[in-house]
């Protein structure tokens, strides 16, 4: 087995490939450098992964951003007191937004980077992905805090709202379904993951570490009622994990697969029914072709000749 860690950081790349061989002393552990948030850094790392490589077995979709959160302290406070605290504490409805801006390539940045970049690397890779003697797979990292709500067709890369985060998970899911659908017959399996709420830097830039670290007490508490607090990166890839293992063919496209800790601290994977509208998926993957062919025009030059 040959593990690739595709990072946008030279320095935290090399730091990961240590430590996995320093637990695996015999694997093999390559690394390529690629900023999901740029398409010519995207072309340029397919381009190199196509001449290393001749097929593709798994390909993790795992980067993500999360930039300039803030949670709205009232609605939160206010949502305690009634029933729906649960679901507001494990989807972040009607607590978060965001403040997104546009990118190099002029496509707004939470887009670009949690969807836009991943899809131009796997159809860029599709010829590493398809057609091979085994199924290959796409295991996508989403969230529950994807919602139809914060969607929508006019505006998909969400310019307008504060909610690009869960727009882009949102648009996340519809894709797999898409590429389900195209794909499956050539052998490539797509399916989403949501590894729960991990303490991770991105959740570190929503509260800082002490309080994360004062309220983890209360976490732990919430865990009981709130299977979703996975709580460390080790226990939300979960998941990611299981997906590993399961046949392809027994998984369900309309499903995203959460990860999950109980009370006393045992993990789990629970299958949840997605709440996509195919139609809506596939004039959505329309759009994503024609930005790809935007980008392609514009760095035709980073394609194989
Ligand atoms: N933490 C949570 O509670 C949840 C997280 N998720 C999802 O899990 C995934 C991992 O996030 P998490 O570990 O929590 O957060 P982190 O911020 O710790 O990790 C995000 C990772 O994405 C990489 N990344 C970000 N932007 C780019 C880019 N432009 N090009 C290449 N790599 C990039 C980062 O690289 P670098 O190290 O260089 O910054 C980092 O490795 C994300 O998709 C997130 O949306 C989903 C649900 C809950
Ligand atoms: C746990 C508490 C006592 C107080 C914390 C309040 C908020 C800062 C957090 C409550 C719910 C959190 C989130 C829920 C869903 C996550 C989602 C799945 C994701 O993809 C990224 C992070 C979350 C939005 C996360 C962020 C912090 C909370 C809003």
């Amino acid at each position: 087995m040959h593990l690739c860690l595709a990072c946008r950081n030279a320095q935290r790349s090399e730091a990961a490939r240590d430590s996995v061989l320093a637990a695996h002393p015999a694997a093999q552990v390559s690394t390529v450098e690629v900023d999901l948030g740029s398409a010519a850094s995207v072309l340029r790392a397919a381009r190199e992964l196509r001449r290393r490589f001749q097929r593709l077995d798994f390909v993790f979709l795992n980067a993500g951003i999360m930039p300039n959160p803030h949670v709205n302290f009232k609605a939160l406070w206010q949502g305690l007191l009634t029933g729906k605290v649960l679901h507001m504490l494990t989807t972040a409805e009607g607590i978060m937004t965001q403040t997104d801006r546009l990118n190099g390539d002029g496509l707004q940045e939470v887009f670009a980077t949690n969807l836009f970049g991943h899809f131009l690397l796997v159809r860029q890779l599709e010829c590493l992905l398809c057609g091979n003697e085994k199924p290959s797979r796409l295991i996508w990292t989403s969230s529950s805090n994807a919602r139809e709500s914060a969607f929508s067709l006019s505006d998909y890369q969400h310019a307008k709202g504060q909610e690009s985060y869960s727009s882009s998970k949102y648009a996340t899911d519809l894709t797999s379904v898409v590429l389900n659908r195209k794909l499956n017959e050539q052998g490539l399996y797509s399916s989403v993951v949501c590894p729960g709420l991990v303490m991770s830097n991105m959740t570190y830039r929503i509260l800082p570490v002490f309080i994360w670290k004062l309220l983890m007490p209360i976490m732990w508490l919430i865990r009981f009622f709130a299977k979703t607090y996975t709580l460390t990166p080790y226990n939300g890839a979960e998941a990611h994990v299981w997906l590993f293992k399961q046949k392809p063919e027994s998984l369900d496209a309309l499903v995203k697969y959460h990860s999950c800790t109980s009370g006393l601290g045992k993990c789990y994977v629970e299958p949840r029914k997605m709440d996509v509208d195919e139609e809506t998926a596939e004039k959505f993957y329309e759009k994503l072709l024609e930005l790809e062919k935007q980008a392609l025009e514009r760095y035709g030059d980073l394609l194989d000749k």
